[in-house]
């Protein structure tokens, strides 16, 4: 099928390369020609594993391009998708500016007959305005084309975007029942059979409630950590070890294991903003979302844990302290650093006085731009950016642990304890077993576990 993709960030450019990798023709599309120039010069803007293999099998096979030229992306695909991105606005609602400027863009140069598929994360009643925009520029045009908008939400995470696409749990299909929606509809049968043949994991409803399930998604998850987040800070109170509870919850199905790891608060491009977008639609329509105002204001809170615990041991004057850091992406096998937990621990530590060497796997170019940004200067002086995790160490009064990189899993605990001023771990993200650490002689601070460090 020949398909366009506009938008070619995490979304778009993986889900452009894996449904070319089906055999489709695919046009991508993007306004950043500098992005645009490094994917057709065989660069890849993120950090996704196996994305690079992807890209270039299907740039190498033709059946993947990519452009800035609008009316090229118009005219070729049957399916629109609108992939890009749709940031948090003053108030906390989505803003659609980036999907209405796309639809225009699709009414004002389309001819015959196009299926819009938004995959952004949108509102509830999106489909209807991209209905309404594309609708005028066809009037304007007076071309005469006709369209159908369907709403297609994407659930993949970064770090497994290509894994999570290629083997999809769920395709969310949502779709009018007019006879233009049931032509959207057989056409989107039709794109995603290769991933269910018998379409078992596709479930097909109306438009505004395909919009509705991306959010409650994400705020379900959302949900879960910070509840774990809550209890986590009372084990640490009254001397209970949060990862037991974890297991011994998780192992009831009801509840199961995913998505309750207690630790430094979530971060990352999507939950942050997807529910606050939630509980703005709600107060949109005069309803107060006690839950989600909750989970977000525990994990705003919980982003702050790790500070609390260095200056409980240290002091609130960090001056003259030095710290390590292992990891800043929001999370593994990403550089992406959107609302990520390190960056509220670094100008904490920062704003206190210390200095802080950090180190992460991947995401340290990133984490350089992003820091050049969120501090001044003289603060951003104050960040070393160390070569590997054990050059970090050197001179640190502790060293503090933020994202779970598998890399940080088994390290040289006797050459940690030797290479830090202090033998003092604070681990965001409980990746040691306390006793363990206490064998080591390291003082250890973990998320809900200081029963096991007393001990
Ligand atoms: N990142 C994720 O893991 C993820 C997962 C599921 C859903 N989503 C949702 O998907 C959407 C995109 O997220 P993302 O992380 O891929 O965003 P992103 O910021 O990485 O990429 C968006 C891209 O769209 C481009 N763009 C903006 N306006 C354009 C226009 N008019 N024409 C062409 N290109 C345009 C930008 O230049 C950018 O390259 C958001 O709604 C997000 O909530 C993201
Ligand atoms: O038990 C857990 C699981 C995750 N996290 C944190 O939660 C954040 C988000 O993690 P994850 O969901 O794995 O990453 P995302 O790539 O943001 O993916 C989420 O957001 C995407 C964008 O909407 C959705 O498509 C995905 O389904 C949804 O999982 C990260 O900071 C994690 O460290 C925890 O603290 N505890």
């Amino acid at each position: 099928m020949k398909i366009t993709i506009i938008g070619t960030g995490y979304v778009g450019l993986v889900t452009g390369a894996c449904l070319a990798e089906l055999g489709n023709d695919v046009f991508c599309l993007d306004i950043d020609a500098d992005k645009i120039a490094l994917l057709n010069s065989g660069g890849i803007p993120i950090h996704e594993p196996g994305l690079e293999e992807v890209v270039a099998r299907n740039r190498a096979a033709g059946r993947l391009q990519f452009s800035t030229d609008v009316a090229a992306s118009v005219a070729h695909g049957a399916l629109q998708f609108i992939a890009v991105g749709t940031p948090p606005d003053e108030d906390g609602s989505a803003d659609l500016q980036y999907v209405l400027a796309a639809a225009r863009n699709i009414g004002r140069h389309m001819a015959g007959f196009k299926v819009i598929v938004d995959k952004s994360t949108v509102p509830v009643g999106t489909a209807d305005r991209v209905s309404t925009v594309v609708a005028q520029e066809i009037a304007a045009s007076g071309s005469g084309a006709t369209f159908s908008v369907v709403s297609n939400p994407e659930f993949l995470k970064e770090g497994a975007a290509v894994e999570d696409f290629m083997r999809p749990d769920r395709i969310v299909i949502g779709h009018d029942s007019g006879a233009q929606g049931l032509r959207a509809r057989e056409l989107m049968k039709k794109l995603y059979a290769p991933y269910n043949r018998n379409h078992e994991r596709t479930f097909w409803m109306d438009v505004r409630s395909a919009e509705f399930t991306k959010y409650a998604a994400n705020a379900m998850l959302a949900t879960r950590i910070s509840f774990m987040n809550e209890l986590a800070n009372l084990a640490d109170k009254v001397g209970v070890d949060i990862e037991a509870v974890r297991h011994g919850i998780g192992s009831d199905p009801r509840i199961g294991h995913s998505f309750l790891y207690a630790g430094a608060g979530y971060g990352g491009s999507c939950f942050p903003k997807d529910v606050q977008a939630l509980e703005r639609t709600a107060r949109q329509y005069d309803q107060d979302l006690f839950i989600l105002r909750a989970v977000e204001a525990v994990n705003d809170r919980q982003k702050q844990v790790l500070g609390k615990k260095v200056v409980a041991n240290f002091g609130e004057d960090l001056a003259g302290r030095h710290f390590a850091i292992w990891g800043l992406a929001f999370k593994p096998n990403t550089d992406d650093m959107r609302e990520a937990p390190a960056r509220v621990l670094l100008r904490e530590l920062i704003e206190r006085g210390a200095s802080v060497a950090v180190y992460d796997p991947v995401a340290m170019l990133e984490a350089r731009r992003v820091l050049a940004r969120d501090l001044d200067p003289a603060q951003f002086a104050q960040v070393r950016f160390a070569a590997n995790p054990m050059d970090a160490l050197d001179e640190a009064d502790a060293l503090v642990i933020v994202t779970e990189w598998k890399a940080f899993r088994s390290p040289d605990f006797e050459q940690i304890k030797a290479r830090l001023k202090n033998p003092i771990v604070f681990d965001g993200r409980n990746l040691f077993e306390p006793e363990q650490m206490a064998e080591h002689g390291i003082e250890y601070h973990g998320i809900g576990r200081s029963v096991l460090t007393r001990r």
